[in-house]
């Protein structure tokens, strides 16, 4: 946990000041017991009125004063707290914002989320429970331990038998608790990715009629969470009555030997009531101490959690000598390909079965190039590869002659333009989310790639029209209309490289047909790479890629494949009517 000592760096005054005012409180606070046995013995016992009145304003004087301090310490605590949470949120967010997809996969988004939130949120609250309790708690026990000891040295050492007892149980509770905090927040995550799924899926667990189902399952991951919370708690539980049985014990034995010792006349009655004020500060502390031991036993959980993440190196970033704008451009020249596969193998497993097994093409500047092949068969694995997603497991994949890896990364994805399968908007106008492909584009760029796009004539239908807003995650838009903008967002920059992962899926052959249409006029210096699943998407294309399990089984134009792929011939017949080919 010390590592983040470095996000409190900045909070120095109020890490410093807060425990320091909150040392002011408790010195003021164990001055007390001690001033009500003088009251008692020299202003009650021998009836001086006026003494009694001097120490009783002298002691409201002190209270006040410790309030204050208090009051101080509680404003640092949350300060430096809040800080410290939201520098650790950032630099979380900015740590994962570098992620590959494989780092992403590893953890999983809810996980991820979990992490940023909840986790953060308990180390948020264990600094400011430190700035405020852990130096006044122990500085409170060990201080009546010897404030109790000025006033009877023997008396005192019925306290100090009882702190090994004391420890041990403490050990005993943080051994076993500590397991289960670390499940707890296992099952966090699980809850988390069972909320999130029926969420983003509510609209396909309604239409299969899956309520039922999806009830249970989230019923069980919350009964398990419960069961395990409930484990924890017991055994968190058990701290402060063992805490209480063992102090009453000792308190029991201080009155038993006290009035003993008042009978001889060695302890006066003021003092006797200053040892139990004393021992009951004692207990109050202890109680905050144990407290606090389980507030930072979860907190270690916590921490670890956040640590994993922040250890994670991105698995894909900038090398540290990246290629030139120079020797991009001489790379360009003659018959260089665009992009280039050599020999690529790559498993989103390390251990598991291969995505793509030993790929080898190369696609020239300015060809559209068709990618068909059954599902699952590694259409979508092969242009991640492009824009470096994932990192290939064997062999090179390289862009106008140059490995990817020798880019900078934003150098690489500024020459591609790519609309993902899953069409993705966000919060904002139609426009915003047009220029999310070019920031400086003109209206009209923006227009002009909307009428590429065939997105143009339902954003004329629209009130107001390109200023349209668009809800989160484009709900308020159809299928269709989302692809359309995620393909106007793509090709607004105009990119060298055009990446169209099964993207019209959800039009109808018509607009596709207008679609790609439209690519071929106005984008003849750009390399198209139109994943589809339909043959009509692709047969126009200047060379087909067609995959099987990972491997490339055909490559050719439409007509050389009818005649030599079988699996092309497969596909084509298993799908098309004769018109839809046509078209
Ligand atoms: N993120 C992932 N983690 C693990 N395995 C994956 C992941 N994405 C894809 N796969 C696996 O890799 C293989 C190839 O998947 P890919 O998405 O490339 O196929 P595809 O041809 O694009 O399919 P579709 O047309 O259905 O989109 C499949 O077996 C799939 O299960």
């Amino acid at each position: 946990m010390l590592k983040f000592a470095v996000f409190l760096k900045p909070y120095k005054k109020e890490t410093i000041l807060g425990p320091l005012f909150k040392l002011i409180e408790a010195i003021l606070e164990l001055l007390l017991p001690t001033m009500v046995a003088l009251m008692i013995n020299h202003g009650v016992g021998k009836g001086d009125t006026h003494y009694v009145w001097q120490m009783g304003l002298l002691m409201l004087l002190m209270t006040i004063l410790g309030f204050g301090s208090s009051l101080v310490c509680q404003f640092y605590a949350a300060r430096a707290s809040q800080g410290f949470g939201t520098t650790l949120r950032n630099t979380m967010f900015k740590h994962i914002s570098s992620f590959s997809y494989a780092d992403l996969d590893k953890f999983g988004t809810p996980s991820l989320i979990n992490r940023i939130t909840n986790d953060v949120n308990q180390l948020q609250t264990a600094v400011a429970m430190l700035i405020r309790l852990v130096i006044r708690a122990p500085f409170i026990c060990i201080g009546a331990i010897i404030m109790s000891m000025i006033l009877d040295f023997r008396l005192a050492l019925v306290l100090l038998a009882a702190t090994p007892v004391l420890a041990l149980i403490l050990y005993v509770v943080i051994t076993k608790a500590s397991p289960l905090y670390r499940l707890y927040q296992k099952k966090l995550d699980k809850i988390a990715l069972v909320l999130s799924e029926n969420l983003t899926g509510v609209r396909v667990i309604r239409a299969f009629a899956k309520r039922g189902a999806e009830r249970v399952k989230f019923n069980t991951a919350s009964d398990d969470l419960t069961q395990t919370a409930i484990r924890v708690g017991r055994i968190s539980a058990l701290l402060s009555p063992a805490t209480l049985l063992v102090v009453n014990g000792a308190i029991i034995a201080i009155l038993w030997i006290g009035g003993i010792h008042i009978q001889y006349g060695s302890l006066t009655q003021g003092e006797i009531i200053a040892f139990i004020n004393y021992i009951t500060q004692i207990l109050l502390a202890l109680i905050v101490v144990t407290n606090l031991i389980i507030l930072f036993t979860k907190a270690a959980t916590s921490a670890a959690r956040i640590q994993e993440v922040l250890d994670t190196e991105a698995s894909i970033s900038d090398t540290a000598n990246p290629v030139s704008l120079d020797q991009e451009r001489t790379s360009k020249t003659g018959s260089v390909p665009a992009i280039s596969f050599d020999h690529v193998s790559f498993g989103y497993n390390k251990t598991g079965q291969l995505a793509l097994s030993d790929v080898v093409v190369d696609i020239y500047p300015g060809e559209t190039v068709g990618i068909i092949g059954g599902t699952g068969s590694g259409k979508s694995t092969f242009v991640n590869l492009i824009p470096r997603f994932y990192d290939a497991v064997e062999g090179c994949v390289q862009v106008d002659g140059i490995d990817l890896r020798h880019y900078k990364l934003e150098q690489l994805r500024q020459k591609i333009g790519i609309v993902p399968q899953k069409a993705l908007l966000f919060t904002g106008t139609i426009a915003d989310n047009i220029r999310w492909g070019h920031e400086h584009a003109t209206d009209e760029e923006v227009a002009q790639a909307a009428a590429i796009a065939q997105a143009d004539e339902f954003i004329s239908n629209l009130p107001e029209k390109f200023n349209a807003p668009i809800t989160r995650g484009g709900l308020n838009l159809s299928g269709g209309q989302k692809q359309r903008l995620t393909i106007a967002r793509a090709i607004v920059g105009n990119p060298e490289i055009l990446i169209l992962d099964d993207s019209s899926s959800a039009l109808d052959f018509a607009t596709d047909a207008a679609l790609r249409k439209s690519l071929r006029e106005n984008s003849t210096r750009m390399t198209v790479l139109l994943v589809s699943q339909r043959v009509s998407s692709v047969q126009h294309a200047d060379k087909i890629i067609v995959f099987d399990e990972g491997r490339i089984v055909g490559i050719g134009t439409h007509d050389q494949l009818m005649s030599s792929s079988e699996v092309y011939q497969e596909i084509n017949r298993s799908q098309l009517s004769t018109q839809e080919v046509d078209q």
